[in-house]
């Protein structure tokens, strides 16, 4: 695997994958890699000739010092899991490379940015666009392949590439679970064995709405009931709950009568947790 730390070498490295016509597909992450992220790369490698990935952590997508500064790292382990996926080439930038001295543009999708889980955590959605933007258009790929946990960042990045007019294709990959049903997330590591063992509780909501919905319900039942769910569970505090159409994330009320997105967000000691699907009736 050939790894770049600037933006010259991995430009050099896919404009020679072009050369020879092959087709690249991009995985963007910010390490700490796990089973969703690998997934990520074999849907990638599915599809196309390349697989490059990247590893930055984005500032510009936190809100609080503290959870950047707790945000886990270890290069070397990412780096042999990557060459065991067979990951063809690596981008793993500073800051300074990504947000060069003087840097003064942002990328925002207005509206999709400010609302349910961008109250939740201000910013952030401004962040993962600017940085996807410019990791695009350093690397150019044909295809970009990200996790259906993030939903909201998933309809994010999708209306930013069909506004900007990226000629990238945006593929995505369903949630990868533990045994347990929890959501692979790089932040798991830092929960205690108790907020570890409590946290399922969000799966398990998710899970309940699918059971809810394929028996009828309404989205204010819905809801109530899947609060209620998490509210019982000691060691979580709700951040966020909404259920929403699908794609669009416009609001819905009465009954479930078509695709819907549910995006619940809970901390455990201070550790915010995302789970994120789709339910159809
Ligand atoms: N469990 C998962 N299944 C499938 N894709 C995932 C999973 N977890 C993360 N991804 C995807 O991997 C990509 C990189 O995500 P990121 O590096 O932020 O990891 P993360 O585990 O989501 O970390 P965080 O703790 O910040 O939520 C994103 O497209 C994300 O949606
Ligand atoms: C898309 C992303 C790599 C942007 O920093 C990040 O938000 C993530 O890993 O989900
Ligand atoms: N997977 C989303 C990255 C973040 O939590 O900042």
């Amino acid at each position: 695997m050939e790894i770049c730390k600037s933006v010259a070498e991995i430009r050099a490295i896919v404009a020679n994958y072009r050369r020879a016509g092959e087709r690249v597909g991009l995985v963007t992450t910010m390490g700490a890699l796990h089973e969703g992220h690998l997934t990520l790369m074999r849907a990638a490698r599915r599809d196309n000739d390349r697989v490059i990935a990247t590893i930055f952590v984005n500032p510009t997508q936190f809100g609080e010092v503290a959870d950047l500064a707790h945000y886990p790292s270890d290069d070397i382990r990412d780096i042999n899991l990557l060459e065991a996926e067979g990951v063809d080439a690596l981008f793993l930038p500073e800051v300074a490379t990504i947000y060069p001295p003087g840097d003064d543009t942002i990328v925002e999708t207005v509206t999709l940015a400010n609302m349910l889980h961008g109250k939740v955590r201000p910013g952030h959605f401004r962040g993962v666009a600017t940085v996807v933007a410019r990791l695009f258009n350093i690397t150019l790929p044909d295809a970009a392949y990200f996790g259906e946990k993030d939903y909201q960042q998933l309809q994010v990045i999708r209306r930013m590439t069909n506004d900007l007019h990226f000629p990238i294709e945006i593929h995505a990959v369903p949630t990868v679970r533990e045994p347990d049903g929890l959501a692979m997330s790089s932040r798991n590591v830092r929960l205690t064995p108790e907020d570890r063992a409590e946290a399922v509780v969000l799966s398990r909501a998710l899970m309940q709405a699918q059971e809810l919905v394929a028996a009828g319900t309404t989205v204010e039942a819905l809801a109530e009931a899947l609060r209620r769910t998490i509210k019982a569970s000691p060691r979580a505090t709700l951040r966020g709950l909404d259920i929403v159409e699908a794609e669009t994330l416009s609001p819905l009320s009465g009954p479930v009568d078509r695709k819907i997105a549910i995006l619940i967000s809970a901390e455990f000691g201070g550790v915010l947790l995302i789970d994120q699907c789709e339910v159809s009736p």
